[in-house]
């Protein structure tokens, strides 16, 4: 990662990361976002480079309104950049358009939210299947899938289930299982532990771990919450629409200790 850029003008290169490292699977160069114009023009991304590596959980932290969510949002095609570049697994995201974003996103990326996002009249299996209904599969087959993650995840007695019926872990897992049924290279999540208290936040990005975090594949983790930082293999400290520092787990493990 580099942060010197046209639009973020000079600064300090990040320190260096020791050890080997797998290749990146996302590349962001320049990131800018703007809203709004004129008088009422605010700059959100001040020209963001990063790279986010595969078979890891990458965590982006930052006091509220840094732009974390932002700069998610363009990476996974949701928000278009004002410059710069995203490639995702070597797919230029932030050129593609129309129908052929949409099929990209449906295809690569898996969403988790803080609200779950379920929908209230379909169980669990249900909602956890609809990616891949999404993509045009069978019911038989997309259930099949969503039947496998959804066991994997813990919930074998709540296939049936409504959202209502289920606690906020257990609605944060059916979740957890509609972001990877399609197998997804890209997993983002945002806030995914903010509704859940600790111990069922810990037990939901656990499983999240063991479920998603595999080579081919990259996470991003957008959160408050440093009940869970000792998850993360990688994390990025947004200050202000830049990046401040990134950091390794051994160094996220030595700032915990002191
Ligand atoms: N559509 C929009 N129009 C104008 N300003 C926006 C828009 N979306 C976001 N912003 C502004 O961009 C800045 C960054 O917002 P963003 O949601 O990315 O921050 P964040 O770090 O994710 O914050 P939080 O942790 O509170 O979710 C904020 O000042 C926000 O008000």
């Amino acid at each position: 990662m580099t942060t010197d850029s046209p639009q973020g003008g000079a600064m300090t290169p990040p320190p260096a990361i020791a050890g080997s490292q797998p290749p990146a699977a996302i590349r962001c160069r320049g990131i800018v976002k703007e809203f709004g114009r004129g008088e009422t023009l605010i700059r959100v991304l001040h020209g963001i480079d990063l790279d986010v590596r595969e078979n890891e959980m990458t965590f982006i932290v930052g006091p509220s309104g840094c732009g974390k969510t932002t700069l998610i949002s363009i990476i996974a095609g949701i928000l278009s950049a004002t410059a710069g570049a995203v490639d995702l697994f070597g797919t230029r995201v932030t050129s593609l358009k129309g129908s052929a974003l949409v099929k990209f996103r449906r295809d690569n990326i898996g969403f988790i939210f803080q609200q779950f996002n379920l929908l209230p009249a379909l169980s669990a299996l249900e909602n956890a299947a609809i990616p891949l209904i999404a993509q045009g599969a069978s019911e038989s087959v997309a259930n099949a899938a969503a039947r496998r993650f959804l066991i994997q995840l813990g919930l074998e007695k709540h296939l049936e289930k409504f959202p209502s019926q289920m606690s906020g872990g257990q609605q944060q897992r059916v979740a957890i299982a509609r972001a990877l049924v399609h197998e997804p290279r890209f997993i983002v999540c945002d806030e995914p532990t903010a509704s859940l208290d600790a111990a069922s936040g810990r037990a939901a990005i656990a499983l999240l771990r063991d479920a998603a975090v595999r080579p081919g594949r990259a996470v991003i983790i957008v959160t408050h919450d440093s009940r869970i930082f000792d998850f993360a293999d990688r994390m990025v400290a947004m200050s202000d629409g830049r990046i401040e520092k990134l950091s390794d787990a051994r160094e996220i493990a030595a700032m915990e200790h002191h």
